[in-house]
């Protein structure tokens, strides 16, 4: 008891966890696969509020939603600092959303986002998603290979970004500023996924001489400095050029520029690096989406069959969705939040303090790196029960329109941890755009599933050792490992709904 100094007791009352080895800690001992599983076994034995050291650094875990609530959402302010990724220094990309400290550019930043990508304001570009589903169904039904879903998906989804953010029509894959968008978005994801996390654990490397041995990472932060600002002159330049053709398409950065209460002009940087950020931030996550979405629906038929049951009551087969048939179709919107929630895009969320806090009796230290554990918040089995299971029905009271009255509704929907509270990330950081996101994915959704039938391969699914479905990252974004799945017309007349609407 005497040696009581020993023990680190200016940690008396950081959250409990494993001590881990002197000095290093748990460095080196988080596994880079599915880490999510790793912190979950931390909170299945210390509680849903842990810790643990890495080399000396404490990070908090929380395994589930109301300790991250209470700080992300609650104390917003506090914890909208994200941890420091030099990378995104050295390259520039702090300019970005994404990588930016709160402060006025960052309040501005997002206000402009925000105003832009609101379900209200994105109302204008329902006729562009729309199209762009109907293109995406048209392209799928030529090649039904799950080996090139990712990539029509990808082409889809990129010339729809570019028209709605900056009015631009993508002719075809050597799109001169939509290619080295999609190859920044890459550089970026790959650093908020921790690539080159090596230099925020050594950061002398950071002021090593371009010569040194060791310096691959300055190179590749310089090239891309010099890349970004092309990548942002020529983004600019594509809103310059849908403002000045006469032509009438709407877009956000022309809106943006337009409205004298932006304080922006073409050749602010922040309009530029807004521009890139709208062109290019959403389309990672919205590809895992995608293919988790057919993931689930080769898994789970009985919730495929309801959707497409209910399409039909609606359309009676003479027509495609539209936007306007939401409210119609309730299984739907309950299909894609149980989509956020069943393969959760950002597994962990993490953010850093700049302050000494404090929660349930726990002390949150000054400098610690707070991670919230989304994937296990999903499969939390109090408030999801067989969270393994795929099924829309959990979320359907949320829209149900019809018994919307009275104490008792009021209570089953409060009784729902609706997977937006966590999937887009929370407070002051959480996603901007959620709103298009969910547009893009209703639209999509809706069409695939009126005209084709997403059908097992026969290939075996990858699932974890307990046979929850098994998820890999692509940058930051995390996505289903395998995709044992096919598309199949439902009918010739399903097929020929989908041709002659594209025709007309
Ligand atoms: C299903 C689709 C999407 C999901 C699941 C998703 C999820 C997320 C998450 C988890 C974050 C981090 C939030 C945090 O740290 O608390 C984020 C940030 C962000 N997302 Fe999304 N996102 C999606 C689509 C989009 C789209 C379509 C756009 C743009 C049009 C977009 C733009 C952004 C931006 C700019 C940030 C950075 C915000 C900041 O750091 O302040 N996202 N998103």
């Amino acid at each position: 008891a005497g040696l009581w100094f020993l023990s680190s007791r200016r940690d008396a009352r950081l959250p409990p966890g494993p001590k881990g080895r002197p000095v290093l800690g748990y460095y080196g001992k988080i596994p880079s696969a599915s880490p999510w599983h790793f912190f979950r076994e931390l909170g299945s034995q210390y509680g849903e509020i842990s810790s643990i050291r890495v080399l000396g650094h404490p990070v908090i875990i929380f395994n589930a939603f109301d300790p991250a609530d209470a700080l992300f959402n609650k104390r917003s302010t506090r914890y909208a600092f994200k941890p420091r990724r030099r990378m995104g220094e050295l390259s520039g990309l702090v300019a970005t959303l994404p990588f930016m400290d709160p402060g006025p550019t960052f309040t501005h930043a997002r206000k402009m986002f925000r105003q832009e990508l609101n379900t209200r304001s994105l109302n204008p570009y329902h006729a562009d998603v729309e199209h762009a589903a109907l293109k995406l169904a048209s392209a799928l039904a030529t090649n039904v290979d799950a080996r090139s879903f990712e990539q029509t998906i990808d082409r889809n989804l990129g010339s729809l970004f570019m028209k709605v953010s900056c009015g631009h029509v993508v002719e075809g894959d050597d799109d001169t500023v939509l290619r080295p968008i999609k190859h920044l978005a890459e550089f970026a994801a790959n650093i908020l996924g921790g690539s080159y996390v090596i230099i925020d654990r050594l950061p002398f490397l950071c002021y090593l001489p371009s010569w040194a041995p060791g310096t691959t990472l300055l190179r590749l932060a310089d090239y891309w400095r010099g890349r970004l600002w092309q990548i942002a002159d020529s983004t600019a330049d594509l809103v310059r050029t849908d403002l000045t053709s006469g032509s009438q398409s709407t877009s956000c950065m022309g809106n943006l520029y337009g409205n004298p209460r932006s304080g922006l002009d073409l050749d602010a940087a922040q309009f530029k690096f807004i521009a890139v950020t709208m062109s290019a931030g959403g389309m990672l996550p919205l590809i895992s989406s995608s293919l988790g979405f057919l993931h689930a629906m080769a898994r789970f038929p009985e919730a495929q069959k309801r959707a497409q049951a209910e399409l039909d009551r609606v359309l009676g087969g003479a027509r495609l969705p539209t936007l306007a048939d939401r409210p119609a179709l309730p299984y739907i919107c309950a299909l894609i939040l149980e989509l956020y929630r069943w393969a959760p895009i950002a597994p962990l969320i993490a953010r850093r303090t700049l302050e000494d806090d404090e929660l349930a009796g726990y002390r949150i230290p000054k400098g610690a790196t707070i991670v919230a554990n989304n994937w296990a918040i999903s499969r939390d089995p109090v408030r999801y029960e067989d969270p393994q299971v795929f099924r829309p029905e959990r979320f359907l009271p949320l829209f149900d329109s019809e018994n919307n009255d009275g104490a008792d509704a009021a209570k089953r929907k409060q009784d729902i941890l609706d997977p937006r509270s966590y999937t887009f990330g929370y407070g002051r950081r959480i996603c901007p755009g959620l709103d298009f996101a969910e547009v893009i994915l209703f639209a999509n959704i809706a069409h695939i599933l009126t005209v084709f039938d997403v059908v097992p391969t026969g290939d075996p699914p990858r699932l974890t050792s307990d046979g929850d479905v098994e998820l890999t990252t692509v940058g930051a974004a995390a996505r289903v490992a395998s995709l044992p799945c096919k598309l199949r017309p439902r009918s010739a007349d399903s097929l020929a709904l989908l041709v002659d609407t594209a025709n007309a």
